[in-house]
C-alpha cells in the first residue's frame, strides 16, 4: 500500500498537460467561459483607452483653482458639456471649465476634476468651493494597462472576471485548450441502470452518475461507456476502445482481490503499465493507476464512497493539470477547521471522513455526516462539502480540536 502523498505525486508526474498546437482550439468569446486559456492575450488598447473622469463634476485646469475654498471661491466659465461617449471639441483656456460626467473624455487643457458637490452652478458659470488635490478623479490613459503588455497568461480558467477582460480587449476569438476526454464505465454483473427493475442481488449503477456529474462540473468531456459485465472479454473490448478514444479512463469496480476483479489483469494484457495497485487510504484502498501510451487509466474501487473520495482526492487535481491549468490551480484545497464531532479511525490508513465544512463567526468548522461511515453507504454522502483527514496512526480527533479538511 502506497502512502497517500506518494500516490499523489506518482499520479501528478504521470499526467502531462495539454500543450501541443493540436490541443489548442479557438472558440467564440461567449463560449469561452469555463475553458482554460491556451496562449497569452495581449491587447493593442491602453486601459483606460483615454484620459477620463471618475466622477460627475467639472473638468478644470488645476492652476485656475489652486487654494480656493468656500470663503475664497473661484468662478470659471463653462465652455462645453461632455457626456460619456462624446469627443470634447474645446481646449480649456485660463478661467474655463467643462461640465463632465463619469467615464467621459477629459478635454484638452484639463488636468483635474472637481466633483459637483463642491461647486455651485449659475447658468454657464460654475463656482468652485473646494480645491481637490491636483489630478483628482482623472483616470489616465494606460494607467491600468499599457497596450502591448501581457494581459492574460495561459493556463488560467476563464470565469467572470477574465470574460470581462477578454470582452473589453475585443478578443472575440479565444484560444483555449480542447476539453479533456474522460471515458467512464462501471463494471459489475449486479449493476442495472436507474430505470431498470431491481432483481434479487442487483444494485443501481450510481457511480456512473457520480462520476459523470463531477466530470461535467470540471468542464471535461465525459464519454459514456455504460455498464460492463464481469466478463474478461467484454472488459477487454471496452478498455481497448476507451483507451483509444479518451485521454483518461475512469472505471469503477473490479480492482480488489476477488475472483471477478479482472481490471489489473486486463490492463496488463493490453500492455498498460501499472503504477499504483493500492493506496493507504480509507476509503479507496484498491485504487489502480496505469499508463497507456496516450491515456491514463484510473481503476476506481466499486464502493460508491470509495469511488468518489478517490476522485476528489486524486483524480480532480490530475484532471486540472491535464486540462492545462497552471500548477498553482491544480492542488487540492485543505483547510484547518474546528471539528464539531468526535472523529475516529482505525489508524492503519489515512482516513477521510465525510461531512460539512462551513464558516461560523469567521472560523471554519467541520461537522461529521450523521449515520454510518461505510464505503458502501452513499446515502449520508449527500451534501458533503468536506472530508476530514485523519493521518495514519491517528485514531481519534476530539470534538473541539482542529482537523485538516479537504474541501470538495
Ligand atoms: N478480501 C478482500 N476483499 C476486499 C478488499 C480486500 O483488501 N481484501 N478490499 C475491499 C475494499 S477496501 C474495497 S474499496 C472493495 C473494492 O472492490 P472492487 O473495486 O473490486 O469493486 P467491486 O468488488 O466490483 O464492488 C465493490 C462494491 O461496490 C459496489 N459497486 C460496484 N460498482 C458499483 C456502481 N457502479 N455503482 C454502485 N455500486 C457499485 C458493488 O456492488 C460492491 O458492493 O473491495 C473490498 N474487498
Ligand atoms: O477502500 Mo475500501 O473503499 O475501504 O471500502
Ligand atoms: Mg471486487
Amino acid at each position: 500500500m502506497l502512502p497517500v502523498d506518494q500516490a499523489e505525486s506518482i499520479i501528478f508526474d504521470l499526467v502531462k498537460p495539454l500543450e501541443s498546437p493540436q490541443d489548442i482550439q479557438t472558440v467564440d468569446l461567449p463560449d469561452a467561459r469555463g475553458r482554460v486559456l491556451a496562449t497569452p492575450v495581449i491587447s493593442n488598447l491602453d486601459f483606460p483607452h483615454w484620459d477620463n473622469s471618475a466622477m460627475d463634476g467639472y473638468a478644470v485646469r488645476y492652476v485656475d483653482i489652486t487654494g480656493c475654498t468656500a470663503d475664497h471661491p473661484k468662478t470659471l466659465e463653462i465652455v462645453e458639456e461632455i457626456p460619456a461617449g462624446y469627443q470634447p471639441q474645446q481646449t480649456l483656456q485660463p478661467g474655463q471649465a467643462a461640465r463632465i460626467f463619469t467615464g467621459a473624455c477629459l478635454p484638452m487643457g484639463a488636468d483635474t476634476i472637481v466633483i459637483q458637490e463642491d461647486t455651485q452652478r449659475q447658468g454657464d458659470r460654475v463656482t468652485i468651493l473646494n480645491c481637490p488635490p491636483s489630478t483628482a478623479y482623472v483616470r489616465r490613459q494606460g494607467s491600468f494597462y499599457k497596450a502591448g503588455e501581457l494581459l492574460l497568461t495561459p493556463g488560467i480558467l476563464l470565469e467572470a472576471a477574465e470574460m470581462a477582460v477578454l470582452a473589453a480587449s475585443q478578443c472575440v476569438q479565444v484560444p483555449v485548450f480542447r476539453r479533456v476526454k474522460v471515458a467512464i464505465f462501471s463494471t459489475g454483473d449486479e449493476l442495472v441502470t436507474p430505470d431498470q427493475p431491481l432483481g434479487p442481488g442487483q444494485l443501481v449503477d450510481s457511480n456512473h452518475y457520480a462520476l459523470t456529474a463531477l466530470m461535467q462540473k470540471m468542464g471535461v468531456e465525459p464519454l459514456n461507456f455504460g455498464i460492463v459485465r464481469d466478463v474478461p472479454q467484454a472488459l477487454k473490448q471496452t478498455i481497448s476502445e476507451a483507451i483509444s478514444q479518451a485521454d483518461v479512463v475512469l472505471s469503477t469496480g473490479g480492482v480488489s482481490v476477488g475472483d471477478y476483479d479482472y481490471i489489473e489483469q486486463i490492463i496488463t494484457e493490453l500492455d498498460g503499465k501499472i503504477h499504483i495497485q493500492s493506496v493507504a487510504i480509507q476509503p479507496g484502498k484498491p485504487l489502480t493507476v496505469a499508463k497507456f501510451p496516450h491515456c491514463i487509466y484510473f481503476g476506481l474501487p466499486g464502493n460508491p464512497v470509495s469511488a468518489l473520495v478517490t476522485c476528489w482526492r486524486f483524480i480532480q487535481p490530475a484532471l486540472r493539470k491535464l486540462s492545462g491549468l497552471k500548477s498553482e490551480y491544480c492542488q487540492p484545497v485543505f483547510i484547518n477547521a474546528r471539528s464539531l464531532s468526535l472523529l475516529q479511525s482505525k489508524g492503519k490508513r489515512e482516513t477521510y471522513l465525510w461531512g460539512k465544512l462551513s464558516v461560523n463567526n469567521g472560523e471554519y468548522e467541520f461537522k461529521l455526516a450523521g449515520g454510518t461511515h461505510n464505503s458502501a453507504n452513499l446515502v449520508n454522502l449527500a451534501q458533503t462539502t468536506g472530508l476530514a483527514v485523519l493521518p495514519v496512526n491517528c485514531t481519534q480527533v476530539e470534538a473541539g480540536e482542529v482537523v485538516k479538511v479537504l474541501q470538495v
